[in-house]
């Protein structure tokens, strides 16, 4: 038998496993490094968050992968380049991290990284006949493995769909395992690029429970910034976005998407929600209204609306999943939650609509907000290594299968 094989076996008999879980999302802001102790499997999993840190990434990170990022045609060459360059630029990172934590590869059992998703596309998206779900996340996990020393499991979305998924929300497994209450009806809302929730009533039979994504998070809002406001990458505390005005035709060009009308479980991403999207908004509006109207919408304006357009979409998702409970707990986390001013519109809206919701950050569940989805990727590669094969039964939405590929350093 390799060694190798032996130190997995020899992994999952231990009282505890150290798995640095690692999460690059949509905004392209930083990697997600978040060290955890986990023990157990399946239901019964315990995590504890030992360090956790995002190393904001370089101009150069960024304009590499903004070359292909979510766009239809781009380089092959480049791709190809980049799946071996970030996944030695992660595997820098994680050694970064571990040193300012005081530790060595010595002290982790194993990574579990995301990568970088650079095109998502369900099926509904793309509607080409011949072809079924499909997305793209790289950034390899054998150069993260030799890198730095340490066992890596990656590109978890692609059994997913083998499985019969879309693959993503993967966040399910983790909000499954971790938050599920027999007295609190949950919500479990990640703001990120694009916001997805996991929906958790209590006392639900296992096939009532699922992940969506929910439409655009601040994706739309960061492309937006980042066209007109050439020297920021986001929209820092709302401040841009609070000097304008909602323009509602605007905001009802945006609403006007087959996606909000599919049915949950369902995935999107930037591929969608871009400045095409906006583009396309504003051009309805124009013709609508015999003007360019594309001219006269201030940007200050345009970012207010985006950010409406956003709170709208979360809220109305909450709404439809509420309509039958009596009350209900929305969890949040992700970016977002960082954003004063969509947070305040998404509490107004919940608290007119659904007086018995009630909000609050992952932190009242001793999770930090910003931490959550690299610790899920943790969570996942401990089921992939440990679980007895029962931890997602077939009656869940969550195909009963291991994801992840591994990676040996050596
Ligand atoms: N102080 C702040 N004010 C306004 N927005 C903020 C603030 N801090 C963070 N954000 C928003 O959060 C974004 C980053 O969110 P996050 O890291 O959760 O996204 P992600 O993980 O890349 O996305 P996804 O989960 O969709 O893959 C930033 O790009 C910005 O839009
Ligand atoms: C293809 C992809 O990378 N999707 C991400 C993205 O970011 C948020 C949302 O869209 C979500 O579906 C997913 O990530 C989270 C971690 C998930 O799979 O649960």
């Amino acid at each position: 038998m390799h060694p190798h094989i032996k130190t997995l076996s020899a992994l999952c008999d231990k009282p505890s496993r150290i798995i640095v879980g690692l999460m690059s999302g949509t905004s392209l802001d930083g990697l997600d490094i978040a060290v955890c102790k986990i023990s157990g499997a399946g239901i019964n999993t315990q995590c504890e968050l030992l360090h956790f840190i995002t190393i904001e990434y370089c101009d150069e990170y960024r304009s590499k992968v903004r070359q292909i990022f979510a766009k239809e045609h781009g380089s092959i060459q480049h791709l190809c380049l980049l799946n071996a360059w970030i996944g030695r630029y992660h595997a820098k990172l994680v050694k970064q991290a571990l040193s300012s934590f005081g530790m060595s590869k010595r002290d982790v059992d194993a990574i579990a990284s995301h990568g970088q998703t650079v095109y998502h596309c369900p099926k509904e998206q793309h509607g080409l006949a011949d072809f079924d779900n499909a997305t793209l996340q790289i950034g390899d996990g054998d150069h993260i493995a030799v890198q730095t020393g340490i066992m890596t499991l990656s590109d978890f979305r692609q059994k997913h769909i083998a499985a019969g998924g879309q693959g993503a929300p993967l966040v399910m497994y983790g909000d499954y395992l971790l938050f599920t209450h027999e007295q609190e009806n949950r919500i479990m809302l990640n703001i990120g690029g694009i916001a997805n929730l996991s929906f958790l009533p209590k006392n639900a039979a296992l096939s009532d429970i699922f992940s969506s994504d929910i439409g655009p998070g601040n994706t739309m809002m960061d492309a937006f910034v980042q066209r007109h406001y050439s020297h920021l990458e986001y929209d820092k505390n709302a401040e841009i976005a609070r000097s304008g005005s909602v323009d509602l035709a605007l905001l009802n060009a945006l609403e006007n998407n087959a996606f909000f009308a599919q049915d949950f479980p369902k995935t999107t991403g930037p591929e969608v929600f871009n400045l095409d999207y906006l583009s396309h908004a504003l051009s309805t509006v124009s013709k609508a209204t015999h003007n360019s109207k594309q001219q006269s919408i201030a940007p200050q304006d345009i970012l207010r609306t985006l950010c409406e357009f956003s709170a709208n979409c979360i809220a109305d998702a909450i709404l439809k999943l509420s309509e039958h409970l009596h009350d209900v707990m929305v969890y949040v986390s992700g970016g977002g939650i960082h954003n004063p001013l969509l947070m305040e519109r998404l509490e107004n809206k919940l608290s007119e609509s659904l007086p018995d919701a009630s909000m609050g950050s992952t932190e009242l569940l001793s999770l930090n907000p910003d931490a959550k989805e690299a610790v899920l990727f943790a969570l996942l590669a401990n089921e992939t290594l440990c679980a007895k094969g029962d931890a997602h039964s077939e009656q869940t939405n969550m195909p009963s299968v291991s994801l992840g590929k591994i990676s040996f350093p050596d």
